[in-house]
């Protein structure tokens, strides 16, 4: 066996026991993580007694939850009211909460950024309860919309931190064990405020006699109060009891200690983790019930205020009552849910995503019925059990959304959910704005089904995939602190390895459970028939393309979220196959690119690009032509010097040799080859099998999205049930 051959055969063994060590804890972690198949859970009490916990965090976050609910009720309640003194149609009123929404929307992304790299949500959750009540005082003063519209985006604004911070705050505080009834007395506490706060300012206006403008001021002085309880808020850190805890597993199953630096996560930037968080199938339906979610909760408490304004006659103190009643039940609700939800959730996180799918569909149901009930008090029970339903979402997407995603990506997780649920709600203003208008008020209530019950749908088909999400995110950390351990222990690992890729375009997969690796340094072939999946590995390797299963890890670190731009930094460079040149450039300037691509200063540049003059003298004749007029072998000579240019650890090259004279090809490949000497590990995708098996001694070769080869060129040479499918381009005279 060649000394290569035995560095490959070592390292595959590496990653071997890497991937053994993540499938042999898999179930312990899922166990850490409270999935355990079964429904026994141990009372919170205990647990709290258990890991030496406190009900603070949980009751100081419902405190802060609540301080926000004041404004946003007292708002809800007296909007007619508001509406009169001010002179401001209903119509101005539901844009300007629209603006509300979008502030909402915008303000959780920067705050979950601050929060990316520092654990400091608690003072952010702190500083933002601040702000609300001063914002909550400051709206009894407006006298105009325009003041109105400045409050209520400030409001928008500092309601982001919420949605951001909170759940995912809770999340860290409480082991997954207690995590669904942390998570819902939480809510609890919170709906509770969205109770307490339309009776009190039902009681403000109707029995203290206050105006509208005195409930506010009252409101915020009592936010303020509220606030100040949460004042001993500290922030526990990310993952302690999650990704910390799937870390410290890896190294008790080799009975060593944990490594201090295992902590720190790999620095994903702020938008690669919003992207990250995107691309896990079971968010992508989450978050099309929270746009939903979005929908049943912002529009419609203005829609149902107006609604029992103009359909039964009730004034603010009535209103106010009614809102209370309203919230109270989804309260009762959240209490009764917190340890079933648990229990579901132990047994099987697809069971609450079902369970919440039902509940948004029988929320919209009763609406639309309450909507055109014509006695009083059915309507009052049909907005009764409406109420009930849509308080237990918002715990039960919140839980199956945030036990899938890294702890460190929570925030992120949150804010992209809190975007969701204002473009749901201004939507649903937009909408139920433009139905009012047509068929009154009653026919809003009724319209609001469809869109709800579509979204019930999506919500309990997200239950399909969360079970693979959970597992997915446990090896991701496993896997991680595994190749960690094993690095430090002196075992050497490729200095690219690719594990289990599956990708997809669209709904078309193209790549299954793909396995790949290179050395530092070496040169392997990628073969393989038309449409087999070769470009598309590259381009997960380069960062083009984003797995949607996997791991691509790059001298040891995971980069499979990391931009393509980064990666090209990190010295991963590809030359796309055809003619990828700046057709309208001159072939100095089209250098210059790759060289500015790298920030380097000017002198570096051009010393560069007169080394890839020299190694190109066909190109150095045509430095200033424009680069679409070069024959096909100088535009791949061109795209070539990017290599020169930039000096590459890892190099793709696709197709390097696709329609070009021999002639070219050999001196493309010469240049190659020095290239590869030169120290850099180069991949290269060919059609023709021996322009390739004749330069390298390893070679992979993929059909139909899966690696059928992996082994010796020579090796390759002698599958002929391989090779015959291959358009074969003279291998015999190869052999
Ligand atoms: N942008 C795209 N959108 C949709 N499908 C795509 C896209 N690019 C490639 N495909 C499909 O993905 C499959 C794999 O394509 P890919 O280009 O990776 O294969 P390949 O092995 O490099 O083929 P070739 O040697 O012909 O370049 C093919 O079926 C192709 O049709």
């Amino acid at each position: 066996m060649s000394d290569r051959e035995e560095l490959r055969a070592n390292e595959q063994a590496a990653l071997q026991e890497v991937e053994q060590t993540s499938a042999a804890l898999r179930e312990r972690a899922r166990a850490t993580l409270g999935v355990t198949g079964d429904e026994n859970t141990e009372s919170f009490r205990s647990l709290v007694r258990k890991h030496n916990l406190s009900y603070y965090p949980m009751v100081a976050l419902g405190l802060l939850f609540v301080t926000g609910a004041f404004q946003s009720y007292a708002f809800t309640v007296l909007t007619p009211e508001i509406s009169r003194t001010l002179g401001i149609s209903i119509a101005a009123i539901v844009g300007a909460r629209a603006l509300y929404q979008l502030a909402i929307a915008i303000a959780p992304l920067p705050i979950a950024r601050l929060s990316q790299s520092r654990a400091r949500r608690a003072m952010l959750c702190i500083v933002t309860g601040v702000v609300w009540s001063c914002i909550t005082l400051m709206t009894g003063l407006v006298t105009s919309l325009v003041a109105l519209i400045v409050i209520l985006c400030l409001d928008g604004l500092a309601t982001g931190s919420v949605v951001a911070l909170h759940a995912p705050l809770i999340a860290d505080s409480y082991p997954p064990a207690a995590r669904v009834r942390a998570l819902t007395a939480y809510t609890a506490i919170g709906t509770f405020g969205q109770a307490l706060a339309p009776l009190l300012v039902g009681i403000l206006a109707s029995v203290a006699g206050l105006s509208w403008r005195g409930v506010f001021l009252a409101l915020g002085l009592t936010s303020l109060l509220l606030t100040l309880c949460a004042i001993r808020l500290r922030d526990p850190g990310f993952g302690k009891w999650d990704s910390e805890q799937l870390r410290a597993s890896v190294h008790e199953e080799h009975g060593e200690p944990a490594d201090s630096l295992a902590a720190k996560d790999v620095a994903l930037g702020f938008w690669e983790i919003c992207r990250r968080v995107m691309l896990i199938p079971t968010n992508r339906r989450v978050f099309a019930g929270f746009a939903v979610y979005g929908v049943l909760t912002v529009p419609l408490g203005t829609f149902i205020s107006v609604f029992l304004d103009q359909r039964w006659n009730l004034g603010p103190g009535e209103r106010g009552l009614f809102f209370s009643v309203f919230f109270g039940i989804g309260v009762l609700a959240l209490i009764g849910y917190g340890g079933r939800g648990e229990k579901q959730f132990r047994s099987s996180p697809a069971r609450v995503l079902r369970a919440a799918g039902f509940l948004l569909a029988g929320a919209v149901v009763f609406i639309a019925v309450g909507g055109v009930m014509p006695a009083f008090v059915p309507m009052l029970i049909c907005f009764g059990v409406a109420g009930a339903c849509i308080g237990l979402l918002q715990p039960m997407l919140g839980i199956s959304m945030l036990s899938i995603v890294p702890a460190h990506m929570r925030p992120h997780a949150q804010a992209l959910a809190g975007i969701f649920v204002a473009i749901g709600g201004s939507a649903g203003a937009l909408l139920l704005g433009g139905i009012e208008d047509q068929y009154g008020i009653g026919g809003t209530m009724v319209a609001i089904a469809v869109p709800g019950v579509i979204g019930a749908f999506i919500i309990a088909s997200a239950g399909t995939f969360i079970e693979s999400d959970l597992d997915r995110m446990i090896d991701e950390v496993v896997e991680d602190e595994e190749i960690r351990r094993v690095e430090q222990s002196g075992g050497r690992l490729p200095l690219l390895a690719c594990r289990g890729i599956n990708f997809s375009y669209g709904q078309l997969q193209v790549l299954f459970d793909t396995d790949f690796t290179i050395d530092d340094g070496e040169m392997v072939a990628l073969l393989g028939v038309n449409g087999a999946g070769k470009s598309t590995l590259l381009k997960v390797i380069s960062g083009i393309g984003l797995p949607t299963a996997g791991s691509v890890r790059y001298r040891g670190q995971e980069i499979t979220y990391l931009d393509a731009e980064r990666r090209m930094r990190l010295g991963i460079t590809q030359v796309p196959g055809g003619r990828a040149v700046f057709g309208p450039m001159t072939v100095v300037e089209n250098l210059r690119s790759y060289g500015y691509t790298m920030a380097k200063h000017r002198g570096a540049v051009d010393s560069a690009i007169e080394r890839c003059l020299e190694a190109f003298p066909r190109l150095a004749e045509r430095r200033n032509s424009l680069a679409s007029t070069l024959s096909g072998g100088e535009q791949q000579m061109l795209g070539l010097s990017k290599a020169l240019m930039l000096r590459p650890r890892l190099l793709l090259i696709d197709e390097l040799s696709l329609g070009l004279a021999p002639v070219i090809v050999g001196q493309l490949l010469d240049m190659v080859r020095q290239i590869n000497a030169d120290g850099t590990a180069v991949v290269l995708v060919e059609q023709s099998v021996n322009i390739a098996l004749n330069l390298v001694d390893h070679a992979y070769f993929m059909e139909k999205g899966e690696m059928r080869f992996d082994g010796r060129a020579d090796e390759l040479l002698a599958r002929d049930d391989l090779l015959r499918a291959v358009f074969l381009h003279g291998a015999g005279a190869a052999r």
